[in-house]
């Protein structure tokens, strides 16, 4: 279980995140939701250890950050580095002795040509085979399906339920309220750099239908005119 207790996150004078209280359990998916800037990534990386803040991250039976898996929205790869160099590397960050690693290139990416040539859903998928490589405990994804195919996305729609029956901690970002649906069992709902609503499966309208209800008003109309 990861225990988020009174979290608060600065940049500078700017409070992006203020008194964050949430309760993320073995075999449970969770999603985070919020407008463009809420704070989401900047929550997912004080949970991958790549942020400081105020408050607590408990972890029950490990150091968080190294049974943590983090898909970052923005992917870096070294210049010359094949996909399954990549991967390679990975697994010595983990000291996982893999014996053949295309065995394990479930999304049929071209391992032997260098990541950073990759498009932009290749390179998410080569960064998600690695985080499950690893077989870590946790798995931070950010805006997992953004940028990839749709017969990848229904890939990545059933990695997360197998990880959920493997009795993994999933926590999720995605600005689509259907694939939220299909995936998760909660959702929290970021606004104003604190968590406004959290709901369980069923109840999901109810966020969607509040973060719709913030219109733009006359704004498009003065705009257009
Ligand atoms: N390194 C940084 N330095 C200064 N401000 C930052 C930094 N990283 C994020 N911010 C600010 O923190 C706020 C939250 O950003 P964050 O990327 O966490 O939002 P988000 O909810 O993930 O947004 P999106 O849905 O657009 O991805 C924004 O106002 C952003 O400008």
């Amino acid at each position: 279980m990861i225990n988020i207790q009174s979290l608060c996150k600065s940049y500078g004078k700017h409070k992006v995140l203020y008194n964050i209280n949430l309760i993320f359990k073995k075999g449970e998916v969770n999603g985070i939701v919020g407008e463009n800037g809420a704070g989401k990534s900047t929550l997912f990386k004080c949970m991958a250890g790549l942020e400081s803040f105020e408050g607590s991250i408990a972890y029950t039976g490990n150091i968080l950050k190294n049974v943590t898996g983090y898909l970052p929205t923005e992917l870096f790869f070294f210049s010359k580095m094949t996909g399954y160099e990549y991967l390679q590397l990975l697994c010595n960050a983990r000291d996982i002795k893999e014996k053949n690693l295309y065995t394990s290139n479930i999304f049929d990416l071209p391992l032997n040509e260098y990541a950073e040539n990759y498009s932009t859903g290749m390179k998410k998928k080569l960064a998600l085979t690695g985080l499950l490589i690893q077989k870590n405990e946790v798995f931070i994804l950010d805006e997992p399906f953004n940028g990839v195919d749709i017969h990848s996305n229904i890939i990545i729609q059933e990695i997360i339920l197998k990880l959920k029956e493997l009795k993994k901690i999933v926590v999720m970002s995605s600005h689509i309220f259907s694939t939220l649906n299909q995936s998760c069992d909660h959702l929290h709902y970021l606004k104003d750099g604190t968590i406004k609503s959290s709901v369980i499966k069923g109840e999901f309208e109810l966020i969607e239908n509040e973060m719709k209800g913030s219109s733009i008003g006359n704004k498009l109309v003065e705009l257009m005119d």
